[in-house]
């Protein structure tokens, strides 16, 4: 978008001019050694997403409008309580988090409810909606109005200029992951995540680029998810991967903000601390990412360039968002005293 700083230009500005948010070199080679030493073990790649048994199993224009309704609907899953969370059960499963909407989105098609076809959620109404999101908690699923206007509109646009389908918007990129980048924030206004930050317009595009980086894991990088650059895609700025990152003390918080977050003062959207919370944290993967390259390329030389090259190239900052945010899950417990930014927006 003209006139906005894009996520690796934003992440990098908002580290140099952020007063409560900081990286400590340490905490980010440790980060980066042990996604260095996963990456040799041949099971860090982005086979990965696949093995989440709610994602698509499929390469297919389906798999890809799949991929496409989860993001328009991947913000604001947390609740006041970390205790009483919306739930799906799905296949005798609870689903809490990003997974509920999962859950809730392969429930609705083994109904027969379309809610990947554009044809059918651009017109949904909130009586469809309740029932697609239905909890089995006793907590609703946050922002449904908000969720059905993004629904309606992307749906919209889909039927209008792509003939209801994102694949086509995927074949109008021409295998570049920055033009469909640009083509969704162009077409889909509910993707604009931008704020302002030190006078300055920052483009974090969470959903936009998770989006995008689910194409390219869905498809394993072949077909429609076939990008020339997706290692220009930056890591996606929620309120989980910040909590790992300060886990593991790559990210630190000041006194000030930490005491803020945990009183579980909801922060607004655009609020300086969020956006130092989102842009230093999406800054300090960029630097991850680029530590795991040189051990990568180092072992190259020093195994004269034996290492598949293409290997060197997969550890990008997709990957390494994806491994620190299903240890996040996986490490709910032990990261549980590291609150997480609360935030009511529709971005993240
Ligand atoms: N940075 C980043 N944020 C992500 C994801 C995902 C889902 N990706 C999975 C699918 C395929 C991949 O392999 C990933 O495993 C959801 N979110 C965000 O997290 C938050 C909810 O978190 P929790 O309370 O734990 O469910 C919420 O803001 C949501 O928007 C990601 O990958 N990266």
């Amino acid at each position: 978008m003209d006139g906005v700083l894009n996520p690796r230009d934003a992440g990098r500005f908002i580290s140099e001019n952020s007063k409560d948010v900081s990286i400590e070199d340490a905490g980010v080679q440790k980060v980066a050694n042990m996604i260095y030493e996963k990456s040799k073990t041949g099971e860090f790649n982005m086979k990965m997403w696949r093995n989440h048994e709610l994602n698509p199993q499929t390469m297919d224009e389906d798999a890809v409008n799949w991929v496409f309704v989860s993001a328009v609907l991947n913000f604001s899953f947390w609740s006041e309580k970390e205790s009483d969370r919306y739930a799906v059960k799905y296949k005798d499963k609870i689903h809490t988090g990003y997974w509920s909407l999962c859950a809730a989105m392969n429930r609705a098609l083994d109904e027969a409810l379309k809610i990947t076809t554009a044809s059918f959620y651009s017109t949904i109404t909130m009586d469809q909606m309740k029932h697609i999101f239905r909890s089995d908690s006793d907590t609703k699923m946050p922002m449904l109005e908000e969720r059905q206007m993004a629904l309606v509109e992307a749906g919209g646009v889909l039927m209008k200029k792509y003939e209801g389908s994102f694949a086509n918007v995927v074949k109008q990129s021409d295998k570049s992951a920055q033009s469909l980048l640009r083509l969704i924030l162009e077409d889909f206004p509910s993707f604009r995540d931008v704020a302002e930050f030190g006078g300055k317009r920052v483009g974090l595009y969470k959903r936009a680029q998770i989006l995008v980086g689910d194409v390219w894991g869905c498809c394993e990088g072949q077909g429609l998810g076939e990008f020339t650059d997706i290692n220009t895609i930056t890591m996606f700025a929620d309120y989980r991967i910040p909590q790992a990152l300060v886990y593991f003390g790559a990210l630190k918080y000041s006194e000030n903000l930490m005491d803020t977050l945990k009183k579980c003062q909801v922060l607004k959207s655009g609020d300086r601390l969020e956006v130092e919370i989102r842009g230093v944290s999406l800054w300090a993967c960029e630097l991850i990412r680029d530590s795991i390259a040189a051990k990568l390329s180092a072992e190259t030389s020093k195994e004269n360039g034996h290492q598949d090259k293409a290997e060197v190239a997969q550890v990008n900052a997709i990957l390494v968002d994806h491994y620190l945010w299903d240890l996040r899950r996986e490490m709910a417990d032990e990261m549980s005293h590291i609150p997480f930014h609360r935030c009511r927006g529709i971005y993240y």
